[in-house]
């Protein structure tokens, strides 16, 4: 019998834990920690998602600060912002939501935020502490991904994993996560060859390639536990619309266990964010001295 991984259940979990910590940071920082969250534009999936953040900032005692500035808003701007955000003490936490509109160049936005205030771990400073295994602020996605194969898994080593997926957000650093516990990590893409044949050797799949029902039952080993990070809104037959995962869902009852889509990853992205807000504002109570560098370059 296949065990799904719920993962609302482990990100409230997870936000109680943070609520916990907030509230004892509150006291040593004299106000609650900040995330300042920025929006550009009006796709209506980011409006959704920071409308979410910030809701769950609320309820685990975090401050927000919202900028929610126009599509039009030119690069100079939001650089300017983040080097405000950089500098204000009330700011723990800076998160851009992503896509950001075609004319800005998001690799350097994210690049402008200092390293120890970068609570998405996307500035390169983190991105190294990952490959090198240094601490810092871990991208929540992966972060979530791993807390929800430690339900299942305590012990990695010698277990195969393949991770479907290169995305600087997810796949990179999933990989980086899983070789930090000794697994043998294969990194594959859509266009991998014989993909098929290496998922069938994977104790563990990670699934991030964003191609609903990539994953067919006969590609994935008895007993493997899945992680499907795929969140595609597709149209049925009949006209409405479902959230498809990676993974065909239905094919999988072989598996040891899986996560659904939706319930599965994605709640803990956010729980995660929230998480990593909270270690950022104790890194800060380390001063300049602390491990990851307060400024942005
Ligand atoms: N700055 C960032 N931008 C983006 C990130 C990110 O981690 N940082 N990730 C995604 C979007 N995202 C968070 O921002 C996100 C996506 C999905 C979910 C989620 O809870 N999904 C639900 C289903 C959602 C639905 O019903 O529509 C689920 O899987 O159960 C949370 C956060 C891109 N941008």
């Amino acid at each position: 019998m296949t065990a799904i991984i719920d993962g609302i259940a482990l990100a409230r979990r997870v936000s109680q834990e943070t609520a916990d910590t907030v509230s004892a940071l509150a006291v040593r920082l004299g106000q609650a920690p900040g995330l300042a969250v920025v929006l550009v534009g009006n796709d209506p999936a980011s409006e959704v998602y920071v409308g979410r953040k910030i809701r769950e900032c609320r309820k685990v005692g975090l401050r927000s600060i919202e900028h929610r500035l126009p599509a039009s808003t030119r690069e100079a701007e939001l650089l300017s912002l983040i080097a405000d955000l950089n500098v204000d003490p009330g700011v723990h936490g800076i998160l851009v939501q992503l896509p950001l509109p075609p004319h800005i160049d998001a690799g350097l936005v994210l690049d402008a935020i200092a390293p120890g205030k970068d609570v998405d771990g996307f500035h390169p400073v983190n991105v190294g502490r990952l490959s090198t295994g240094t601490g810092g602020l871990v991208p929540c996605t992966p972060l979530g991904i791993m807390m929800l194969l430690d339900t299942v898994i305590s012990d990695y080593r010698g277990l195969d994993a393949v991770v479907i997926g290169k995305s600087n957000i997810v796949g990179k650093p999933v990989a980086m996560l899983l070789l930090e516990r000794e697994a043998t990590v294969t990194v594959t893409h859509i266009e991998t060859r014989g993909l098929s044949e290496i998922v069938r050797k994977a104790d563990i799949v990670v699934a991030a390639a964003g191609s609903p029902g990539l994953v067919k039952g006969f590609w994935v080993k008895e007993g493997a536990v899945i992680i499907d990070v795929g969140i595609t809104r597709v149209t049925r037959p009949d006209g409405t619309s479902a959230l498809k995962g990676d993974v065909a869902f239905d094919e999988v009852q072989h598996a040891r266990a899986v996560t659904p889509v939706p319930g599965g990853v994605g709640p803990m992205t956010i729980a995660c964010l929230l998480s990593n807000t909270a270690k950022a504002a104790a890194l800060s109570l380390e001063g300049p001295g602390g491990r990851i560098a307060s400024s942005a370059g």
